[in-house]
């Protein structure tokens, strides 16, 4: 590709349906999230490693608390049919994504057993424990909203850096991760994920709870902001 990856043009999945208006009513915040300095430091390859190492360690402890989220995702389904989706993506995450990151990790040399000694950020803890708060006291909706920047956000940027011309790729330390987040697999995940959300949306009312959901999005938007700042040296 020669020109810049747009969404709307280039994954219209990302901008239709609940997920699409939900994104485009906080766009502000969404843009403050994927046009984040991090991301165009791993774009051109600039972010420090030291720093990127730690966002890397934090990511490992957020997604096992997201995997907590999304065990409540089955227990909080409405039936056979949606436990059965919720597995999909709690699978998906543990064997798929956690596993990848595990072999990952060891690539940036951070052995498994640093991970499991990490101390959670402040960063890490505000966001899971905000998604789970959701998780306990919301129904499956306000849970998957929640849950759905995260999906969203880093398939986008995996996405968009991927087909930029501008991205570095050779040489870039970076571009493995870019791969990851823009490639097949976690994309399928994703759409999955968009999908499920339309359907519970439907079921359960989105339209007339939409100001609540858009608030829920928001806050989970703004959370991920935060979170890059994880990826700091020391
Ligand atoms: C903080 C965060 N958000 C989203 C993803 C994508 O799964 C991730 N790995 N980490």
């Amino acid at each position: 590709m020669t020109r810049e990856w747009i969404a709307e043009q280039d994954w219209p999945l990302l901008t239709t349906g609940l997920a699409g208006r939900l994104r485009r009513d906080c766009m502000p915040q969404w843009m403050a999230f994927v046009r984040h300095p991090f991301v165009d430091g791993v774009a051109d390859g600039t972010l420090s490693t030291d720093a990127f190492r730690n966002f890397l360690i934090q990511d490992y402890l957020y997604l096992i608390q997201y995997a907590r989220a999304c065990a409540l995702a089955v227990y909080k389904a409405d039936g056979i049919t949606g436990m059965r989706a919720a597995v999909g993506l709690l699978s998906g995450l543990l064997e798929t994504e956690l596993s990848l990151h595990v072999g990952y990790c060891r690539e940036w040399e951070i052995e498994e057993s640093a991970l499991e000694k990490a101390e959670e950020s402040l960063e890490l803890l505000a966001y899971s424990r905000f998604i789970l708060d959701r998780a306990q006291t919301g129904d499956l909706l306000d849970l998957l909203v929640t849950m759905a920047p995260c999906l969203i956000g880093y398939a986008e940027v995996g996405a968009r850096l991927h087909a930029s011309p501008r991205t570095r790729r050779e040489g870039n330390p970076y571009w493995s991760w870019i791969s990851l987040y823009g490639g097949s697999d976690y994309t399928a995940l994703v759409e999955e994920g968009i999908r499920r959300l339309d359907e519970v949306g439907a079921t359960c009312g989105a339209d007339a709870r939409y100001p609540t959901l858009l608030r829920e999005f928001t806050t989970a938007v703004r959370l991920e902001t935060a979170f890059w700042a994880t990826a700091r040296s020391g």
